[in-house]
């Protein structure tokens, strides 16, 4: 027996992140909501054996903590942070004698659809509130006026069309080909601005700067992604199409990954709505596109995602 007295203690499966997709709207259910997730679990009830003698007959293992937050989104969904935080703290302390009180921690990223109002599906989204908007200025001597402008925290997910297949099979590779996944990514964008533009006192680069990000948006949302590689072009080649000032254009676009939680040990089936969203490692797309002819300025070896 220790001499010592052990105090408040708790524990469970910190950061779950989650994202769950309702199909809605139409026989197709092409109108997708998402809800985006961080959910943190913490038991606390009869654990002095567990941390006094080494007897885990009292312990509800961490892992199945987080299987229950996954699996609960599928059964219930996720109507709102309360509502499921209240249906998984009431489940842990009715399902378990040992434990005497759950605490459910949710922190839910928010998400504004992106309009294509071509189309009636929806399914393309912005992350509110991050994004930061960039401007370097060079001004030299001998070379004049160098105006680069961009974006960086601007998080964006298609929750269906992408897909990712055909690629190089060697003896390490293990990942399974996608036919509809997630596709999100947090942009870095920067572009450069003509001479033109940078010598104009008039030049409106507020307008330009709406324009850029306007058409990376609608050029993310309408595209049919089989790489986040094809999308990076597309995004890019849409804003030397419909910005005539820019001239040159790179992305650096980490590759958010969105993995299918495997609910069938729970006897669910997870028809692509519920995923773990992964913070790290990602894959890292990077890339400039500029118009033919011009020569391109923009550094590509910048530690830009730090
Ligand atoms: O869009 C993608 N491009 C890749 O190069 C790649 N590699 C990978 O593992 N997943 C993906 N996805």
């Amino acid at each position: 027996m220790s001499k010592h007295v052990l105090a408040q203690n708790q524990y469970g499966k910190a950061e779950n992140r989650i994202v769950r997709i309702a199909r809605r709207g139409g026989e197709d259910g092409a109108w997708h909501e998402i809800r985006d997730l961080n959910v943190s679990v913490a038991l606390r009830g009869e654990y002095r054996d567990v941390h006094l003698t080494g007897d885990n007959g009292n312990c509800l293992p961490t892992d199945t903590t987080k299987n229950t937050v996954y699996a609960f989104a599928k059964e219930h969904g996720v109507t709102s942070p309360e509502a499921f935080a209240i249906l998984l703290a009431k489940h842990f302390v009715t399902s378990q004698p040992v434990i005497r009180e759950a605490q459910i921690r949710v922190e839910e990223f928010a998400w504004e659809r992106i309009p294509v109002p071509t189309r009636k599906e929806q399914h393309s989204f912005v992350r509110q509130g991050q994004e930061v908007r960039t401007a370097q200025v060079t001004y030299s001597e001998t070379t004049g006026l160098q105006v680069l402008s961009g974006l960086k925290e601007l998080t964006v997910m298609n929750s269906t069309n992408s897909e990712f297949h055909g690629f190089i099979k060697d003896e390490y590779t293990t990942l399974q080909e996608a036919y509809d996944r997630i596709l999100a990514t947090k942009v870095t964008a920067r572009w450069a601005n003509s001479a033109t533009a940078a010598a104009d006192p008039e030049h409106d680069w507020d307008g330009s700067y709406r324009k850029a990000r306007r058409h990376m948006l609608e050029a993310f949302a309408e595209t049919y992604s089989y790489s986040l590689q094809q999308t990076l072009h597309a995004m890019a080649c849409r804003v030397l199409d419909h910005v005539p000032t820019v001239n040159e254009v790179r992305l650096n676009l980490p590759n958010k990954h969105h993995f299918l939680v495997d609910l069938e040990p729970f006897g669910l089936k997870n028809d692509n709505e519920v995923y773990f969203a992964a913070d790290r490692m990602y894959g890292l797309i990077e890339g400039t596109v500029h118009r033919d002819g011009v020569q391109p300025v923009i550094a590509t070896s910048d530690w830009i995602t730090a």
